[in-house]
């Protein structure tokens, strides 16, 4: 089977409010998508949608091909995660793997290997009523996992973990990728996707924002914007401004300067002597790029209601 999930203009409407809104994409093998976007963008309704929970009012979703009810062995074709806590509290870790093991014709061995993979080992027979978050994401994962599927689609897979959390499910979800499956995560935080995700979905009540690669969204927000290190912040804000660059103050006290090369800003700095102890090119984060694209989306809002 082809590890994919494609949807195609996928509508789907709650009463007055438009959900999703003609909505397509691939989610390729081999990557990390993240699937970004504010709280009620979208992006659990499209997920019910691509695994037949919720109904669509037009379009498609595809897994490897193939709607998911057509799936022969759905949990060998799609590993999905839609809600972490939806575990009876009573029931114990290894047991809900069992029977659902057991259901899907899948062995006993399996609930084993998934419990060690996501590092669960030490409390798979405590009830679930008393995991933590961090462990509901985890027996969540396993689940997801059992069946060694292709393709897994996790829905926000890193939200309520502690750094240490995060570190193991940033490494996990790479090397899932890495084996060439599909993964697709949301999150409605760009931050969380730092470092996992190769490629972007971002979303906006219900209507695709963006469709793009991580590497180049970052090296355009990147683009032409140099990074100054200086104890004299407020007489070189004044001098680049003055030169027709536009300064901003980074978190770490550094100035971001765009609108002037790295060259032309020694210069300028030199010639008025300001002292500074480093010039360097500025690399934005992921949370910075999604500031520049979302900026352009409600300017784009903003027009397109000036027009009308
Ligand atoms: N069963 C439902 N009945 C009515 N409205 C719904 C239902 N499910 C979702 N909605 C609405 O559809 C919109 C999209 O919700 P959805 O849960 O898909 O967003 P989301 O991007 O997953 O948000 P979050 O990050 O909060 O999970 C929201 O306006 C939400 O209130």
């Amino acid at each position: 089977m082809e590890a994919t999930i494609e949807v195609r203009g996928l509508r789907k409407r709650f009463g007055a409010t438009v959900a999703v809104d003609d909505l397509s994409f691939t989610v390729e093998p081999g990557q990390v998508t993240g699937f970004v976007g504010p709280n009620g963008a979208g992006k659990s309704t499209t997920m019910r949608m691509i695994l037949g929970l919720d109904r669509p009012e037009r379009g498609t979703a595809l897994i490897g091909g193939r709607r998911y009810r057509e799936l022969r062995s759905p949990l060998r074709e799609i590993g999905a995660m839609l809600d972490a806590s939806a575990i009876h509290p009573g029931r114990r870790a290894r047991n809900h793997l069992l029977w659902m093991a057991h259901a899907n014709g899948l062995p006993a061995s399996r609930v084993d290997e998934v419990i060690d993979l996501v590092g669960l080992s030490s409390a798979a027979r405590r009830p679930a009523g008393g995991y933590s978050l961090g462990m509901c994401q985890r027996l969540g994962i396993a689940a997801a996992l059992l069946g060694d599927p292709p393709v897994l689609m996790l829905d926000e897979p890193v939200n309520g973990l502690d750094p240490e959390g995060i570190r193991w499910i940033r490494g996990l979800l790479r090397s899932l990728a890495a084996e060439g499956r599909a993964v697709l995560i949301s999150s409605h935080l760009m931050s969380e996707l730092e470092g996992s995700a190769d490629h972007l979905l971002v979303i906006g009540r219900g209507r695709l924002v963006a469709d793009t690669a991580v590497r180049e969204l970052l090296s355009a927000a990147s683009g032409d914007r140099v990074e100054v290190r200086t104890d004299e912040r407020r007489e070189a804000m004044a001098v680049l401004t003055d030169a027709g660059a536009t300064v901003a103050v980074t978190e770490g006290d550094a100035l971001v300067v765009s609108g002037l090369t790295a060259a032309a800003i020694v210069e300028i700095l030199t010639g008025k002597g300001v002292a500074f102890r480093g010039i360097a090119e500025h690399r934005a984060t992921l949370e910075e790029a999604y500031m520049d694209l979302t900026r352009d989306a409600v300017e784009f809002r903003a027009l397109a209601g000036e027009a009308s």
